[in-house]
């Protein structure tokens, strides 16, 4: 960092913000040291040894030397997700707005990838919530998909849209999560170089950008449900007056969460409205720079009928054929997509079937494979699932070494027990799967997401 200076003007604008200590700022950003923070998947448990809780969540803990994760198999099964700590402070307004966990709830990731937030989300939502977790960009869907495909849960839908394209599901979500795109300040301690692209004139383009992003979810908010939007950006024009410019165009009241003065988090107002704002500053809270809000929508933008009669006729051999895979096979909705078999929970059928008229779904529930004859070709999908029926199917467990040759696509030095699938496992948690042959394991690790690395870190 020591190379590094403040873009022009940014301590300047930055030093009117209540709570803000420039010289404490300044040294947070001065010191070599950097925070690594995990997850842990509460769908996986496991036995991560780690350095202390994330005070406002749960499942959040810092450790206190970045280990190697690429060479860690736990975390290529999902077993937890590294992520940065403020970021963690969305499952707390979550758990706080949430207080009837029986009223089942769709909820909205609109900027999701590379999905740390949804991972959050589903981590706080129950199997007949739905999370439907949205990317722009075509190319960031893919990690995306994995980072929710490892998380393992069946109530997850991965989509591929402008955020114009929600307009029409007018009322459909009661929770939308708008994690913007924004000018990035919030992370300079991390990415230093960041610096040298921050301008005011960013700055205000990222707020027009955040207005149209906003306007075009709006209309799919319930009445009375809850918008958190949340930036990266110390930005005044970023996060107070997006508050601001909410409360004005849309009948909306700002939500106050409660936070614990210890955290260190620094509660704001903006101006106008007098909306409450969550400002996280490095040297004050255990983590990096972030901004987020909640508020509640309070007018109705007109119901549209989502009930929908689409229904697949399915052959009744093969669908018992797909059962056998699934732990308690008549909670989902099974249906197919060219040949491959899919599962959601049978509550988000309709949602499914609503959000399919207007969107671009990428992934739908777990994907359970392909049907060839009698025998199912299992997908990767279904291996890091929380819903895969493990009594009916080989396993073979891995020591580490092994695990990594697995995960690199490699020749696995083992002793071969047994013939046909077999899910590979470490420490009990799925890899994905392998066929065992006679005299040779055939690696179905997908190639894409495979170790390239030769050399651990
Ligand atoms: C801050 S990042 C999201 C990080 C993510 N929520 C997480 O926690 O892992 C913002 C996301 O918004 C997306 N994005 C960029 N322009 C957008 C736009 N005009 N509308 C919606 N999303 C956009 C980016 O591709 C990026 O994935």
């Amino acid at each position: 960092m020591a190379n590094h200076t403040f873009p022009d003007k940014f301590l300047d604008n930055l030093a009117v913000e209540p709570g803000f200590d420039k010289e404490n700022f300044i040294e947070a950003h001065a010191s070599e040291s950097s925070l690594t923070s995990i997850r842990l998947n509460p769908f996986k448990p496991s036995n991560i040894k780690t350095d202390g809780q994330v005070p406002w969540c749960a499942e959040g803990f810092y450790l206190n030397e970045r280990p190697s994760f690429t060479f860690d198999p736990l975390f290529h099964a999902g077993a937890y997700y590294v992520q940065e700590a403020s970021s963690m402070f969305i499952s707390h307004i979550l758990y706080s707005i949430r207080t009837d966990e029986t009223e089942p709830v769709r909820v909205l990731d609109l900027c999701a990838a590379p999905g740390g937030k949804s991972t959050l989300l589903n981590s706080a939502l129950q199997s007949s919530d739905l999370l439907v977790a949205n990317e722009i960009i075509k190319t960031r869907v893919p990690i995306l998909t994995d980072n929710l495909n490892r998380w393992g849960t069946s109530n997850t839908i991965v989509t591929n849209n402008d955020p114009r394209d929600f307009t029409p599901l007018k009322e459909f979500f009661d929770i939308i999560l708008v994690d913007a795109p924004c000018s990035g300040s919030g992370m300079f301690r991390k990415d230093p170089d960041a610096m040298g692209e921050w301008s005011e004139a960013n700055v205000n383009l990222c707020h027009q950008r955040q207005e149209r992003i906003l306007a075009d979810i709006y209309p799919s908010l319930t009445e009375d449900g809850y918008l958190i939007y949340s930036t990266c950006s110390y930005s005044h024009q970023e996060n107070e007056d997006i508050l601001d410019w909410l409360c004005r165009t849309f009948d909306m009241e700002s939500i106050r969460i409660p936070v614990n003065k210890e955290w260190g988090v620094v509660e704001s107002q903006s101006a106008e409205a007098k909306a409450w704002g969550y400002r996280f500053y490095p040297g004050k809270v255990k983590g990096e720079g972030l901004f987020a809000a909640c508020l509640r929508k309070r007018e109705n933008s007109g119901q549209s009928n989502y009930k929908s009669n689409a229904q697949q006729k399915l052959p009744a051999k093969e669908l018992d054929l797909v059962k056998a895979y699934i732990n308690s096979a008549d909670d989902f909705y099974l249906f197919k997509v060219n040949d491959d078999w899919l599962a959601i929970n049978r509550e988000h059928k309709e949602s499914l079937n609503a959000l399919h008229r207007h969107l671009y779904i990428k992934k739908s529930g777990v994907r359970i494979g392909k049907l060839a004859g009698n025998d199912l070709i299992p997908d990767h999908e279904l291996a890091l699932s929380n819903i895969i029926n493990k009594d009916a199917i080989l396993s073979t467990e891995l020591n580490k070494e092994q695990a990594i040759q697995y995960l690199r696509r490699d020749n696995i030095d083992i002793q071969i027990t047994g013939k046909g699938w077999s899910l590979m496992t470490y420490e009990g948690h799925a890899l994905g799967w392998a066929k065992l042959l006679p005299n040779r394991i055939n690696n179905y690790y997908p190639k894409e997401i495979r170790i390239f690395s030769q050399k651990q870190e």
